[in-house]
C-alpha cells in the first residue's frame, strides 16, 4: 500500500541537513533494484510540515543475511511530540530504533538528532538522548540507587545533582522502597522503571522507549504516563514503540506505522487514523491484515473429536 499522507504535504524549506550518507555509516548502498522499490532516490518526506525536527532519518537500511529488516526508511520526527512507532511483529521497529540510537550500525543511511549525526558525532548525540531499549541490560549487582548514581556520574552530572535527581526519580516511579535492593532482584516492571529513570536522569532532549509499558502494572503505567506527559509538555520528544494500539492512541499525538521494514504511514494521529473508527482499524488496513486467516483454518482446535 502506498504511504498514506505525506505526498500531500508541502516541502519543508527549513530542511538543510539532508546530506548524503554519513562518513561514519558503514556499508555500501544496497542494490539499486531494492533501493528503487523503497524510497531511496525519491524526494525526502516532509513529515513535520515546518515544525522543528527532533530526529531526521534518511535512507536507512539493515539486512540480516538475505532479509532486509529495515528497507529504506526516511522519516522526520517532530520535536515536542509524543510519537508512537507501531507495526506488527518483525516489522523492523526494534532494528530501526537500535540504529537511530546508535546501538546498531546501519548498512546505509543517515540519522541526525538535534542536527548531529548519530555515527559521525556519537558523543554529541548520546548526551541529547535517553534510551530504554528492548531487553535492557543493567548492572545487576548494583542497587537501584547505586545504578542511577553511577550512570549520573558517567553522564558528567555533579554528585549533588545526581543525588537529588535520583531521589526524586525513585520516589516518583515508586521505587524508593526498593532503592537499596540489588537490580538482579527487581521484577520485570521494576526493571522497566529503573531503566526509565536511568534514561531520564540527564534530562535528554529525545527519549526513545522500546515497549516501555511491557510488564508494568496499571498503577505504575499511569505514573510513567504522567512523567512522560510532563516531559513532552516541556518541549522534549518521546519516541516509543508498542503493539498496544489503545495505548498508542491514548498517549501519542503523532505516529509512524511500519511493516516489512518500511514506513507505511506517518503523521499526526488523527490523520493516520483517517476515517477508521480506531487506530487499530487503520493499522490493520495499513499493514494489510484485513484478509488474514484469524484461525479459521484450525478446524481441529477446540471441542469435538480429539
Ligand atoms: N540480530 C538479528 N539477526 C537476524 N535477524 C534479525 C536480527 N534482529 C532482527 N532480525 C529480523 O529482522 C526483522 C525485524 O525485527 P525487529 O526486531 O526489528 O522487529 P520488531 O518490529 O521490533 O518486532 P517485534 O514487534 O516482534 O519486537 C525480523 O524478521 C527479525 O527476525
Amino acid at each position: 500500500m502506498a504511504e498514506k499522507r505525506t505526498a500531500e504535504r508541502p516541502d519543508h524549506t527549513g530542511d538543510t541537513d539532508r546530506t548524503g550518507p554519513a562518513a561514519g555509516t558503514a556499508a555500501a548502498e544496497p542494490a539499486a533494484t531494492e533501493a528503487a522499490g523503497a524510497e531511496a532516490g525519491a524526494a525526502p518526506p516532509a513529515d513535520t510540515a515546518g515544525a522543528p525536527v527532533a530526529v531526521r532519518v534518511r535512507g536507512l537500511w539493515k539486512r540480516f543475511g538475505e532479509q532486509a529488516a529495515v528497507a529504506g526508511v526516511d522519516l522526520e520526527l517532530p520535536a515536542g511530540r509524543f510519537i508512537g512507532l507501531v507495526g506488527p511483529n518483525g516489522a523492523g521497529k526494534t532494528t530501526t530504533l537500535s540504529m537511530v540510537t546508535g546501538l546498531l550500525r546501519p548498512d546505509a543511511g543517515q540519522v541526525l538528532i538535534g542536527g548531529h549525526d548519530v555515527w559521525a558525532d556519537p558523543v554529541a548525540v548520546k548526551s541529547r538522548i535517553g534510551v530504554l531499549p528492548e531487553g535492557l541490560r543493567l548492572f545487576e549487582r548494583l542497587s537501584g540507587r547505586e545504578l542511577l548514581t553511577y550512570l549520573g556520574r558517567l553522564r558528567g552530572l555533579p554528585g549533588e545533582e545526581v543525588d537529588q535527581r535520583t531521589t526524586q526519580l525513585l520516589d516518583v516511579l515508586g521505587l524508593a522502597g526498593a532503592q537499596h535492593k540489588l537490580v538482579i532482584d527487581y521484577s520485570t516492571g521494576m526493571r522497566k522503571k529503573i531503566g526509565l529513570a536511568a534514561a531520564l536522569l540527564h534530562n535528554p532532549e529525545v527519549l526513545f522507549l522500546d515497549e516501555p509499558f511491557e510488564g508494568v502494572d496499571p498503577v505504575s503505567a499511569q505514573t510513567i504516563r504522567g512523567v512522560l506527559e510532563r516531559y513532552t509538555a516541556s518541549g522534549a520528544t518521546v519516541v516509543f514503540s508498542s503493539h498496544v494500539m489503545e495505548l498508542v492512541e491514548s498517549l501519542c499525538d503523532w505516529v509512524a506505522v511500519m511493516a516489512a521494514g518500511r514506513i507505511r504511514a506517518r503523521g499526526p494521529l488523527a490523520e493516520v487514523r483517517g476515517d477508521a473508527p480506531t487506530l487499530q482499524d487503520a493499522f490493520l488496513e495499513l499493514v494489510g491484515a484485513g484478509g488474514h486467516d484469524a484461525g479459521q483454518s484450525l478446524d481441529w482446535l477446540g471441542g469435538g473429536a480429539r
